[in-house]
């Protein structure tokens, strides 16, 4: 059975419309343009712009793609006039919803806001990035990552706590430029950490139902090199890299730390991988480091039968670094990282280096292989309907 075409994914509905998809989003955070018709676009302008969003460079992110649709749909169809989908139609009651929220924004107002939205796209997504010292470091785009840095430690912080921390196709981007510019800044040491209980819920599969242009087959591409993007930074990190593993880690967030150089966890935190379960395969190097930790069987438990190890269990095999108490954790891994930062920071890098460099080569191909099959892995029916499971909260780890 394929459940793409149909049931909670995009496409092949009323409410579908080229280009314009979604993600769960409040639109009243859009600043809506409601002033006067003096100021208001043409029906050209609106025409360009419409042109204008095919040729971005770089992908907007889901949130500002809702924005893009909820205000086309007002621009050229005015308020929002069909039946609210139901339940199971998720992604279309998204849709439906931001659409519906522009209440009685006139279509002339609503095309006007287009205009200006594709027009800060276009002026960002043509602006070089800028190799910032730490000071004017650029900021995520989403809130949903918080980069700062202090006491020549630069944190980067999960901070999407209401959803455990799951990844945003955004955050993944927002995580790969965190890492990139804090391998220029001033700081010795880099920390992975999050917001709230978990440390981080893995992959958001809700970034699966953003079906693009291309289908499925694009979907897939498109997140198997952004998957291997992500997981090259961290292979290729030049710094101490240390995670701060305050709660929970699930997917994601576990095979990578097989690329750290030192994880720090709550005694409240636990380590699942549950890809058999999700249709899927192992990923952030995890098929090489993992057997290289723990060795092969006990690897073999985790990555193909999902097996969650708690804290105490991922120290012992070498995972972990050291387990603290959940009351004192905080205070002490930071009093711990503040003394450790203040060591030599070239030296740090050069003995990083020395540990690191002849298993990066290696570690580039095993993420490629890894990243290849997790493409087809994705098109697949055990896949989809894991996936699909969860998002109906039929399933939960
Ligand atoms: C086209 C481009 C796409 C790009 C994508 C890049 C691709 C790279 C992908 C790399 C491969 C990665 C693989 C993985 O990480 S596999 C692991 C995936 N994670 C899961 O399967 C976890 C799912 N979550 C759960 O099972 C439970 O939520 C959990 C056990 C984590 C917590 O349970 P609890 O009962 O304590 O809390 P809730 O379930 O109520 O969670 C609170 C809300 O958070 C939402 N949530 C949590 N985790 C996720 C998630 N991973 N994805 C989406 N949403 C998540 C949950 O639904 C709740 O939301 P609501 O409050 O709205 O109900």
């Amino acid at each position: 059975m394929t459940l793409w075409p149909g049931g909670p994914w995009l496409g092949g509905t009323s409410l579908e419309t080229t280009n314009h998809w979604l993600s769960p989003l409040q639109v009243p955070a859009l600043g809506l343009h409601v002033g006067g018709p003096a100021m208001l676009a043409s029906q050209k302008d609106f025409n360009n712009a419409v042109s204008q969003v095919k040729l971005l460079k770089e992908d907007p992110g889901n949130e500002v793609k809702l924005k893009l649709y909820a205000l086309y749909k007002q621009a050229t169809e005015g308020p929002c006039n069909v039946p609210k989908p139901g339940m199971l139609g998720f992604i279309n009651k998204t849709k439906w919803d931001a659409w519906n929220a522009l209440g009685s924004l006139s279509k002339e107002a609503a095309r006007q806001n287009y205009v200006d939205l594709v027009s800060r796209l276009s002026a960002s997504s043509e602006s070089p990035s800028p190799e910032a010292p730490a000071a004017d470091r650029k900021q995520p785009e989403s809130d949903s990552l918080v980069v700062t840095s202090e006491d020549g430690i630069t944190t980067i912080r999960l901070n999407r706590p209401a959803k455990k921390n799951a990844l945003t196709t955004q955050m993944y981007r927002d995580i790969i430029a965190a890492l990139q510019a804090a391998s220029k800044d001033e700081s010795a040491i880099t920390v992975l950490t999050g917001s709230g209980d978990y440390y981080c819920s893995g992959n958001d599969l809700t970034n699966f139902t953003h079906l693009p242009a291309g289908g499925l087959e694009e979907m897939a591409r498109s997140a198997a090199a952004l998957l291997r993007d992500f997981v090259n930074c961290f292979i290729d990190f030049p710094k101490p890299l240390v995670a701060v593993v305050n709660g929970p880690a699930v997917g994601i967030s576990v095979t990578i730390l097989g690329l750290f150089d030192v994880v720090y966890a709550t005694d409240r935190a636990s380590f699942h991988t549950p890809f058999s379960h999700l249709g899927q395969s192992p990923e952030g190097c995890s098929s090489y480091t993992f057997p290289k930790i723990m060795g092969s069987s006990k690897a073999a438990e985790m990555l193909l039968f999902g097996k969650k190890l708690t804290a105490q269990e991922a120290c012992a095999q070498g995972l972990v670094t050291e387990v603290f108490p959940d009351g004192t954790f905080q205070k002490e891994v930071w009093a711990r990282l503040k003394a450790y930062s203040k060591l030599p920071p070239n030296a740090m890098r050069i003995s990083k280096q020395i540990i690191r460099n002849r298993e990066k080569e290696k570690l580039h191909a095993v993420n490629a292989e890894e990243s290849s099959v997790l493409r087809e892995r994705w098109q697949s029916d055990e896949c989809m309907n894991a996936i699909a499971s969860f998002l109906s909260r039929k399933v939960k780890l």
